[in-house]
């Protein structure tokens, strides 16, 4: 049956995004994305003083590193970043679904981290790079409203992006109803919740965690909060109660690992 022009129009959207680049720089940015295996790679370019650094790294890629004067890098970097001698162009990781990455299984309490338009590619690398430290097994995004891997990104991420799971699905609502249903419990953190963080996760001893995290401006939107199976605040000494959303992500991925006395 001859597809309709909406599906066709929709799937080369979907095969040309997947066939978009970005370059990733930096040393350890550079360096974990050579050694991922499962990373696509399209160029490597490097200053002579960062082809000696990462020699074993680039060896190990089977890649071919274009040596470049550090005064006269050819690599188009985002603003206010600096590239470290280091630039390799590459396609986005396929990271599977949310079942895949999400299952729980041996090996802890599993827990995710849930992002409500966090934008910022320096928070979400930083959360990211908790993320992995902390164990999490994936951090899931709404597509249209986060931050895209970007070489800002990953080198915020150091590393991170290559070995965290990071899930941009199409709507927020329906990825944290999958959790759910895969028997996550959703905890929203909100500096204004009356709920202590460490009781909500008492709470539900045991279980899976989602941990949903608002942008820094907006917060949490309304449709997310009342998704959450309930608000949750990391206790503050202080009148102002807010800390950056990539701390709040770092504390409560700590706090979720915790096992209460
Ligand atoms: C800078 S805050 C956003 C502040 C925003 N004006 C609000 O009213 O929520 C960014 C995110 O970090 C998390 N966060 C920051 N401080 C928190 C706290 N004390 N307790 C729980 N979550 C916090 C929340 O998820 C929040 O949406």
């Amino acid at each position: 049956m001859k597809k309709p022009k909406w599906v066709i129009e929709k799937e080369q959207a979907r095969r040309a995004s997947a066939a978009e680049t970005v370059w990733l720089f930096g040393h350890h940015a550079v360096r974990d994305a050579l050694m991922n295996p499962d990373r696509t790679r399209v160029r490597l370019v490097v200053t002579r003083n960062a082809a000696d650094k990462l020699a074993e790294a680039i060896a190990a890629s089977g890649m071919e590193a274009e040596v470049a004067d550090p005064r006269n890098f050819p690599v188009p970097l985002d603003p206010g970043s600096v590239h470290q001698g280091a630039a390799l162009e590459v396609k986005a990781l396929d990271w599977g679904s949310i079942t895949e990455c999400c299952m729980a299984g041996s090996g802890g309490r599993p827990v995710v981290v849930a992002l409500d338009r966090v934008t910022d590619p320096h928070n979400v690398g930083a959360i990211l790079r908790s993320a992995e430290v902390f164990g999490a097994r994936a951090v899931i995004a709404p597509a249209r409203h986060s931050a895209p891997e970007t070489g800002a990104l990953a080198k915020t991420a150091s590393g991170a992006l290559e070995r965290q799971p990071y899930l941009r699905v199409r709507n927020l609502a329906s990825a944290l109803e999958e959790l759910r249903n895969m028997g996550y419990v959703l905890l929203g953190l909100a500096g204004e919740a009356d709920l202590d963080l460490a009781e909500g996760l008492a709470a539900h001893d045991g279980r899976p965690v989602a941990l949903v995290l608002g942008a820094e401006g907006p917060g949490l939107r309304e449709k997310t909060r009342e998704t959450c199976d309930m608000l949750v605040r990391i206790p503050a000494a202080g009148n102002f109660g807010s800390l950056n959303v990539s701390n709040a992500a770092a504390v409560s991925l700590y706090a979720a690992q915790m096992r209460p006395d």
